[in-house]
């Protein structure tokens, strides 16, 4: 299979911080990665080195073929759906939201023009309508609702038909439904043929799709572990991605995740 990405020692560095420390990280094709840590842990950071976002301080990486630093990121970055708040943070409050989806086609956040190639319109909406927010077409950005904003979201990100997908914390501020739908959309989307290579970024076991094949758990900007999700994501390797001993639940293909009964106790 090929590689979809290719991380080699990569660091990022800020003043007085290391945002990623020597993580390296190889994707294929058909994979479809969670990367799971506590806060801080770098995992946005990871996530804007591969959407081509950010270059790393030292090491290399090759995404889609392309190596950053020697490639037009403009053009890389149409090839990759990039779901997260920095990007929902661009757009402006007073758009439609069929002009936040349908701007993509141009990588651009903002409606720039008055008209859009038919062949686009009729993507956006076909992809509106797998997403289940056809409604909310004619609605402003601003006035949405959490789980309608992710939603558009990702149809924003997928518009563009990209070979890679990076959902930053899809399930963030759903309530259990909406969390629920956006799974189920999730993983009929990661096993639908052609589908991109997904990664997505979360806090959360219990919201990694039943289709998901593998994790890398990220604490403190390195890899505590990563591989095959039914080798890796053990109660011991969660445990020390998150600093406290968890019991792990794994039932009809979904995760659950808990503090250890013995930490109950010594907490009365
Ligand atoms: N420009 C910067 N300068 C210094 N520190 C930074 C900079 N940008 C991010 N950080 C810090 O780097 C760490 C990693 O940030 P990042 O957003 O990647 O973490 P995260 O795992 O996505 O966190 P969360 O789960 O809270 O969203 C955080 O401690 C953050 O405060």
């Amino acid at each position: 299979m090929a590689t979809a990405f290719q991380l080699d020692s990569v660091s990022v560095v800020r003043p007085g911080k290391r945002l990623l420390d020597d993580v390296s990280w190889t994707v294929h094709d058909d994979e479809r990665w969670v990367v799971l840590g506590p806060n801080g842990a770098g995992k946005s950071t990871l996530l804007q080195v591969v959407g081509a976002h950010l270059h790393p301080t030292t090491g290399s990486a090759q995404i889609l073929g392309e190596r950053l630093g020697a490639t037009d990121v403009f053009d890389l970055r149409t090839r990759i759906g990039h779901s997260a708040t920095v990007v929902a943070d661009r757009i402006p409050p007073a758009e439609r939201v069929e002009d936040v989806v349908l701007s993509a086609a141009h990588a651009v956040t903002g409606r720039w023009r008055e008209t859009y190639d038919e062949d686009d319109v009729q993507r956006a909406r076909q992809i509106m309508g797998e997403l289940g927010i056809t409604g909310l077409a004619d609605r402003t950005f601003g006035t949405l609702s959490e789980g309608e904003r992710k939603r558009s979201l990702i149809a924003r990100a997928l518009m563009t038909d990209p070979e890679l997908l990076l959902l930053d914390e899809p399930g963030a501020g759903l309530d259990l439904g909406a969390r629920e739908d956006l799974l189920a959309s999730l993983d009929v989307l990661s096993s639908t043929p052609g589908a991109p290579v997904l990664v997505m970024v979360s806090h959360h076991v219990e919201e990694i799709p039943p289709g998901f094949t593998h994790v890398l758990l990220l604490r403190d900007g390195g890899v505590v572990a990563r591989g095959p999700i039914a080798e890796v994501l053990t109660a011991e390797n969660l445990g020390t991605t998150f600093g406290m001993r968890l019991e792990l639940d794994h039932v009809d293909g979904r995760y659950a995740a808990r503090r250890a009964q013995y930490g109950r106790r010594a907490l009365r």
